[in-house]
């Protein structure tokens, strides 16, 4: 791997904030991310942010195929010339806005174990997370690379002040566990803060099931938009249009004290909660 900091001179090109891009510039840091994932020869890799190459040299020469994506024109040029001097001739090279690429018609042409990988640019790690929560029937399994805050947030658990809305979603799917801590200092340009490597196995079915999915997200989304306040005032001053009255009684029936806050809650009392109130509203 040619290091980022001579590859973007010999370009002359300029990292560009406003696209995330801190370039992981450590090739033995790649290739552990790459052998902790796991990927089979048969399997075949999403990667999001491609870059300069970092993780898809490795990730090729572990999987079957790898789509790179990335929005940058200049380092999707870039990469084509890299990936022809280390003769990797299995990588599909997407210049592509990623929250705008259909991940369901690409993973339905490959053959094989669909894995998504990424260190992905911090600015739209949270979208890109609810798009693939969205479509993880077709997603074996995610290992992604986030900054540090983020990513504690998506290992809280109850009760802790990092527990929020995307906690709640990714628990309700699937079962998480950190692969990696990664120092600032291991990327060009070194960004202010850590990053952590996290694997994401989306469940086959969730362990206590929704009735209606989009309500339990939009029930989350609503519990959390107000964290400091109780549940019964967070939930009617939300997008599900419901008055205080309704709330406190949904929560009665769902078995959770309306004084209790967002935080509190597990994914079973979430679950229970969202049912409850898809059948009031439907009445
Ligand atoms: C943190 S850098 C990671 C680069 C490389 N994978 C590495 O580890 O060194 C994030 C990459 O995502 C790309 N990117 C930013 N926004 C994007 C988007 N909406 N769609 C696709 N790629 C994007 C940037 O151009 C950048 O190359």
């Amino acid at each position: 791997m040619t290091s980022p900091i001579t590859l973007v001179k010999a370009w002359n090109l300029y990292p560009k904030k406003q696209l995330g891009q801190n370039f992981l510039s450590d090739p033995s840091t790649a290739e552990m991310i790459v052998a902790r994932s796991r990927i089979l020869p048969e399997d075949v890799v999403l990667e999001i942010g491609a870059g300069l190459g970092a993780l898809t040299m490795p990730a090729a020469r572990a999987a079957q195929k790898v789509y790179a994506v990335d929005k940058d024109h200049q380092l999707i040029e870039l990469l084509k010339t890299e990936l022809l001097a280390n003769r990797l001739s299995n990588v599909v090279l997407m210049e592509k806005d990623i929250l705008k690429l259909d991940i369901e018609a690409l993973a339905e042409t490959a053959a094989g174990k669909f894995i998504v990988m990424g260190n992905l640019p911090y600015n739209i790690s949270s979208q890109i997370l609810v798009r693939l929560i969205r479509s993880r029937t077709i997603v074996t399994r995610a290992i992604l690379m986030f900054q540090k805050e983020l990513a504690e947030r998506l290992m809280a658990g109850p009760g802790c002040k990092d527990y929020g809305r995307l906690t709640v979603m990714l628990r309700y799917c699937s079962d998480i566990k950190s692969l990696a801590h990664i120092r600032a200092s291991l990327f060009y340009p070194k960004p202010k803060v850590d990053s952590q490597v996290i694997q994401i196995k989306f469940k086959d079915a969730p362990e206590y099931r929704a009735d209606d999915e989009e309500m339990l997200f939009k029930v989350v989304k609503a519990a959390f938009g107000k964290r400091r306040k109780t549940l019964r005032n967070a939930l009617a001053g939300s997008e599900l249009h419901i008055d205080a009255k309704i709330a406190a009684g949904t929560l009665g029936n769902a078995g959770i004290d309306p004084m209790r806050r967002a935080e509190t809650l597990d994914v079973e009392e979430f679950v229970r909660l969202s049912n409850c109130l898809g059948k009031v509203l439907n009445d």
